[in-house]
């Protein structure tokens, strides 16, 4: 058996990217997006990933960028991936990953059992789903708030691509996702936070424990 990936998204600080690191994180994410209480710019993300071993994954987290934009994250030869997490088609999924040659991360929005089968079309336009929650219309963010999907819609589901699973995830409920979904690679951000934006070090070593007994 494989062990669970664990990506721990929303860095922003050296010390909560070295205790991420510490605890067993597969991945940090980096959150680009200047409504989010969790935004980091592009230099600050080539900074926070020089702490990184070469073994942890660097995931930069966006939503419908411009070119512009991914080519300046892109420049800070830093990422090991691309997150989109906004609107993107798998047309415009697949063009970012030949344009700029970085693999790419789909979030997909879930509410129902047909979001899950829409993330079809995505399968071989993309390295890894992201399966999240639905964001409310209209909500500041497209991610990043705590929320959950029904769990239960991923069970035994046949998902063509290699994934994992966020929203909502928390230290008391990873164990309980993991079972349900069997999912190889979590993602958490405000679940280990004291307020937004802000990662509390004793949250993300206890999310890790809590994800490796999973
Ligand atoms: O976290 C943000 O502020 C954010 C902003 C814009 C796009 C995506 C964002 N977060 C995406 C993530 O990967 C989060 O880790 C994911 O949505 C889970 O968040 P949470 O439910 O708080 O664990």
């Amino acid at each position: 058996m494989s062990r669970l990936a664990i990506k721990i998204c929303g860095l922003s600080t050296p010390d909560t990217v070295g205790a991420a690191v510490r605890a067993g994180a597969s991945h940090l994410g980096f959150v680009h997006f200047p409504k989010s209480p969790r935004h980091v710019e592009a230099e600050q993300i080539r900074a926070l990933a020089a702490l990184v071993p070469p073994h942890v994954g660097r995931v930069a987290v966006v939503a419908d960028p411009a070119d512009e934009t991914i080519a300046a994250l892109v420049a800070t030869n830093a990422l090991t991936a691309l997150q989109l997490h906004g609107k993107e088609t798998p047309e415009r999924a697949a063009a970012v990953r030949a344009r700029f040659g970085i693999p790419v991360w789909k979030a997909i929005s879930v509410k129902t059992g047909a979001d899950i089968d829409a993330a079809e079309a995505y399968a071989g336009a993309v390295d890894l789903l992201l399966f999240d929650a639905k964001t409310p219309e209209g909500a500041a963010l497209p991610g990043g708030m705590g929320l959950r999907f029904d769990w239960t819609l991923l069970r035994g589901a046949s998902i063509g691509a290699p994934w994992g699973l966020s929203g909502g995830l928390s230290i008391g409920n990873v164990a309980q996702a993991v079972a349900i979904t069997r999912a190889p690679l979590v993602d958490i951000s405000s679940g280990v936070e004291s307020a937004p934006g802000i990662k509390d070090v004793d949250k993300i070593v206890a999310f890790c424990k809590a994800a490796e007994l999973s």
